[in-house]
């Protein structure tokens, strides 16, 4: 693996934590729930407005992509005001490294009318896409690449999309489902997908997808495992207020494990399908106190033991939580993650070298991570352009005088606020930004 090449430029210091950290965090929007909002309001009957909408890169790229197929985002009010429409002529879609606008936004161009070519940063390209794009051929799209299965892909939109039912195997990535049953209320058939691999990853992010179609109305089936039913028909324009990103929230209460100290994070939904509600139960199996109340989330620090987790449905807090278990009194063992060596860098890979180049003792598996808390030492911690990779290292850095992340502005692809956020948490001083429900809303 190639890291890249760190500069003092582009060299951040990471706060150290000298005294337990404690605080209040404000988080922004969930990238999740923004791109499923976005896909749907582009193919509803009526506008939806989105209120504390995430803006971020990923979030900005699926405007982006849903403005070129033809939907209108009007941002001068409360929220964003999102009036569907369609696209008729030819257009180049900028995916960025955002797994979710190049999954979801593919059907939704295969709605409009014209060769929507679909391409995205370097890293992007080496991103699993084959099972999705074999996917939309069997619901009846047509979908031109270079045999590769990766961006850059042109959807060759014809307003009309049979679908029915589509067999996959979404091993590699629950996106590929979500990426079907999006757009699927108005192909002709509607969709069934089944699933027919070994594993399937980020099941909450699948229950997140059918809990947002039939919020609009729609009918979907799931009483057949690993099998998803969406009826065809209309979507309602609706008025949502954005939950918080429980994922991003991982790092600010990882902080209060590593310095055992106490971090709350306002506005933690009481009912969600976000994976990063499992925060609670993961952050207690560490030795820490949490407590849910009706506003928030407060998580306390203590004696940090090692755990053994299997994360299959919870993927993308895998880097954080590894972060935590470098500072535990024992072993962890992290399992059940193979399918993150395709997220935005082999996270598995890019994780054991990060943290044994500052003297770990952590051991690939095919599936995970086994990590064994050792002292460790200043020194530079890169990060693959990988956001979730700069939160690990800041955290890092609050237990390890010395700590320098590598492009630190990585974190904007869902949460540009982070270093500030950060530094003021573990600071305790208050910088000059607005505070983040400003800038959200
Ligand atoms: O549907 C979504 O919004 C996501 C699904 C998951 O993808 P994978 O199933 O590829 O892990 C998750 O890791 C990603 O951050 C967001
Ligand atoms: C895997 C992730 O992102 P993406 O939506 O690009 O797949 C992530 O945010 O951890």
């Amino acid at each position: 693996m190639t890291a890249e090449h760190a500069t003092a430029a582009n060299l951040w210091n990471a706060p150290y934590a000298a005294t337990p950290v404690d605080g209040h965090v404000e988080i922004p929007g969930s990238k999740s729930i923004m791109a499923r909002e976005l896909i749907l309001s582009a193919l509803g009957a009526t506008p939806s407005r989105l209120r504390g909408p995430l803006r971020s890169r990923d979030s900005l790229l699926m405007r982006d992509a849903i403005c070129a197929l033809g939907a209108h985002v009007d941002e001068s009010g409360a929220g964003w005001l999102v009036t569907p429409g369609t696209a008729n002529g030819d257009v180049t879609i900028d995916c960025g490294l955002s797994g979710t606008v190049m999954r979801f936004a593919p059907a939704l161009a295969a709605l409009s009318t014209g060769a929507f070519t679909f391409d995205g940063d370097e890293h992007a390209r080496t991103r699993p896409m084959s099972i999705l794009l074999d996917g939309l051929r069997k619901a009846g799209v047509d979908v031109a690449d270079d045999g590769r299965g990766t961006l850059p892909f042109t959807v060759h939109g014809t307003g009309a999309v049979p679908g029915g039912v589509v067999d996959i195997d979404a091993s590699a990535s629950s996106q590929f489902v979500t990426g079907l049953l999006l757009s699927a209320r108005r192909f002709e058939r509607g969709i069934t997908v089944r699933h027919f691999g070994t594993t399937l990853p980020s099941l909450p992010h699948i229950l997140m997808t059918v809990e947002a179609l039939r919020r609009r109305g729609a009918q979907v089936d799931t009483s057949t495992a690993e099998q998803w039913s969406v009826a065809p028909g209309t979507l309602d324009g609706i008025d949502l207020l954005i939950e918080p990103d429980l994922s991003n929230a991982a790092p600010f209460l990882a902080a209060a494990l590593v310095t055992e100290g106490t971090v709350t994070i306002p506005h933690w939904p009481a009912m969600t399908t976000q994976p990063g509600d499992a925060l609670r139960g993961v952050l207690a199996q560490f030795g820490a106190d949490v407590t849910l109340t009706d506003e928030s989330l407060t998580v306390k620090g203590n004696n940090l033991v090692g755990v053994d987790l299997d994360l299959s449905a919870t993927g993308e807090l895998a880097p954080v939580i590894a972060a935590i278990c470098l500072f535990a009194s024992g072993p962890s063992r992290l399992r059940g993650i193979g399918h993150i060596r395709g997220h935005e860098t082999d996270r598995l890979r890019a994780l054991a070298d990060e943290f044994n180049s500052l003297g770990g003792d952590v051991r690939e598996t095919p599936d995970g991570l086994e990590i064994t808390p050792k002292p460790l030492h200043s020194g530079v911690f890169s990060t693959y352009s990988d956001h979730r990779m700069a939160h690990a290292g800041a955290v890092i850095g609050l237990g390890v005088d010395g700590i320098a992340v590598q492009n630190i502005e990585t974190t904007a692809k869902t949460m540009p606020q982070f270093a500030t956020l950060w530094t003021q948490l573990v600071t305790g001083n208050i910088l000059d930004t607005p505070a983040v429900s400003e800038m959200a809303r």
